[in-house]
């Protein structure tokens, strides 16, 4: 079960800094802003933990080099703006990093990255080998290439996939509130902060809302999004205050910061509760009789072998329905595989799937700590 002590404990990081609160709402970057965070980041780096920035501000970095008030609507403008603000980025982290021994390597990635297997597992191990070297990474979205439909559009999502891509043990995302309240605090004084509570809390998408200061994008909706998908990996997700004193060095110590969202991975009981309720699912698995008495029986995961039929669109990690030959649902879980990998697969035995993919992942469809009997 995570709680805030047992944040005490994480080892690899995630860092996303955003884009409002690295350019102080769009008057630009100043290199002494980032001091303490660095500061931080490093001391912690050099304890042996292991973290990866993930830093927007290019754009807006680049609009205040430009001396452009409004953010371009264009996308040519907003990828420009984002190629001359990036070197701004990268010496400001640079210098500082550097001045405590550090070394930083710069990072962009597009979406289609890490959809495609083979850049993903290129990404990942020079991401591990990068940590390995003790070198701190500095990730944006590579905007400059980026066309509409390809791009991450935030780097809240950015962060958490590559959270995922990492399996950190903690994603945090740093933002110029003091973390998630129950009304946007900009127009509500008396909002309250939500100390903490679960990714699949369906609170939480009545409270989150957008961004509305022309710099950041994706208010706390894509936070909120991006704890979520984060949560595929088991890692927890703080939304904290980036202005707020120590405050990296606080998350580290176990102490209350910002929002902390823990994932479904809990207690049984809270994940069962949110997998059989909360949420709809995108897909069915048609089982053979074996595979339904395995799992009924038995509360064996459930294996390729025994699924005769796969329907309907879904993603890695999203939820699927297990349905008997008569169409009765028996069970709900966490799909390890997307619907195509997944048609692809059904009725083999795990022993094939690096045949028939050219990969292997994981030896379940689905695991039987992501499984629901119903
Ligand atoms: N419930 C909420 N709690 C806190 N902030 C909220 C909430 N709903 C909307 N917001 C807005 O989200 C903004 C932070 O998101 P964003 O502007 O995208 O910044 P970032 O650059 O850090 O990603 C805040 O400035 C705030 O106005
Ligand atoms: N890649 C973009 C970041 C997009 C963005 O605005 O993200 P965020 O500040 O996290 O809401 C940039 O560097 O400007």
């Amino acid at each position: 079960m995570i709680t805030r002590e047992t944040l005490s404990n994480t080892r690899r990081w995630v860092v996303k800094i955003g884009s409002a609160l690295l350019t102080q709402d769009g008057h630009g970057l100043e290199r002494e802003m980032l001091v303490p965070w660095v500061e931080q980041m490093a001391a912690r780096r050099l304890a042996g933990g292991e973290v990866v920035l993930v830093s927007s501000g290019a754009v807006a970095e680049g609009m205040a080099r430009m001396g452009w008030r409004q953010r371009p609507k264009a996308l040519h403008e907003l990828q420009a703006a984002a190629a001359v603000g990036q070197m701004g980025l990268v010496r400001a982290y640079e210098a500082c990093f550097q001045a405590r021994g550090l070394h930083t390597a710069q990072v962009l990635l597009t979406r289609d990255d890490l959809a495609d297997r083979v850049r993903y597992l290129n990404a990942r191990s020079t991401l591990r080998t990068l940590l390995k070297l003790g070198v701190i990474p500095v990730i944006n979205e590579n905007d400059t290439v980026a066309t509409d439909e390809l791009r991450f559009g935030d780097n809240d999502t950015l962060a958490a996939l590559v959270a995922n891509l990492i399996e950190a043990d903690l994603l945090i995302l740093l933002t110029d509130q003091d973390g998630l309240f129950d009304r946007d605090p900009r127009f509500n004084p008396d909002a309250r902060l939500i100390a903490e509570t679960w990714v699949d809390d369906p609170l939480l998408d009545e409270v989150a809302g957008g961004s509305v200061t022309g710099l950041g994008t994706g208010g706390m909706v894509t936070k909120v999004r991006a704890a979520r998908l984060a949560a595929r990996s088991g890692t927890p997700t703080v939304i904290a205050p980036g202005r707020g004193v120590e405050v990296l060095t606080r998350i580290g110590r176990g102490e209350p910061a910002g929002t902390l969202l823990i994932p479904f991975q809990g207690p049984q009981a809270a994940r069962k509760q949110w997998l059989a309720g909360h949420l709809q699912s995108r897909g069915r698995l048609i089982l053979d009789a074996g595979a339904v008495n395995a799992l009924r029986e038995k509360g064996t995961s459930l294996l390729a072998v025994g699924v005769r039929e796969v329907r309907g669109k879904f993603n890695r990690g999203e939820v699927v329905s297990c349905v008997d030959e008569t169409g009765k649902e028996i069970a709900r879980g966490l799909i390890n595989y997307d619907a195509v990998e997944a048609d692809r697969i059904k009725g083999q035995s795990s022993a094939r799937f690096e045949a028939i993919l050219g990969y292997l992942d994981d030896q379940e469809l689905i695991h039987r700590d992501n499984l629901v009997i119903l």
